[in-house]
């Protein structure tokens, strides 16, 4: 809109493997608006995040993390970030600036999630998952405008609940007609 900036009509964060891409994703179809997975744009921009970690070390990454997520600020999108985006001081005070949407899973649903995955900070298993969502609980649930937990219900319908919960609080029209698993419309 004339005068405004652009900026995220959504931002997803959470614990690794609580469903920000996949649910990002699905929402910003719903919402009809462009997606940005920070993660996903480092990738692109800059290689594989593992090898980040392992030729650079963390403090590099995060710098890398930090300067794709600033860009992101600057555009509508949906935006979904990596699991420790939040840990960043800038990062964290910009947030608290946005409509921000927590994404919550049990240790017992994220186990068969994050196995065999290429997340470095991770490779130890579910106790490195329960030791990072420890330190970080505090900082995830006092950014959250909302939060959803992913453990039980399937993804297209805890995207769908979020994206009308988007849309009534942006007022942006809902883009994809919800549906039953039959195809029909659900209302
Ligand atoms: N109900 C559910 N909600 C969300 N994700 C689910 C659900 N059930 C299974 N999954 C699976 O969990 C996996 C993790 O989801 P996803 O990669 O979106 O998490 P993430 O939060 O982006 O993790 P990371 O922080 O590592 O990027 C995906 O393979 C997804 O298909
Ligand atoms: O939880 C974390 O610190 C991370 C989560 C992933 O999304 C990636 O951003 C990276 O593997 C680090
Ligand atoms: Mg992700």
């Amino acid at each position: 809109m004339a005068g405004e900036e652009a900026r995220p009509v959504v931002i997803f964060i959470g614990a690794p493997g609580s469903g920000k891409t996949k649910i990002g994703r699905r929402v910003a179809k719903l919402l009809g608006v462009t997606f940005v997975d920070s993660d996903k744009r480092i990738v692109a921009e800059h290689g594989d995040i593992a090898d980040i970690f392992t030729q650079h070390g963390e403090p590099y990454f995060r710098e890398l993390e930090r300067a794709t997520i600033s860009k992101a600020l600057r555009e509508r999108v949906v935006l979904s970030v990596g699991g420790g985006a939040v840990m960043h001081p800038e990062t964290r005070a910009e947030f608290a600036q946005h409509r921000i949407v927590q994404l919550t899973v049990s240790a017992e649903a994220v186990e068969s999630r994050i196995t065999g995955g290429k997340r470095p900070l991770l490779s130890s298993g579910l106790d490195a998952w329960r030791t990072l969502v420890d330190k970080r609980s505090s900082v995830y649930n006092e950014l959250a405008t909302r939060s959803w937990d992913t453990s039980s219900r399937p993804i297209d319908s805890i995207a769908a609940d979020i994206a009308e919960w988007v849309a009534d609080e942006a007022d942006i029209p809902l883009a994809a007609q919800r549906t039953t698993t039959d195809g029909n419309e659900a209302r």
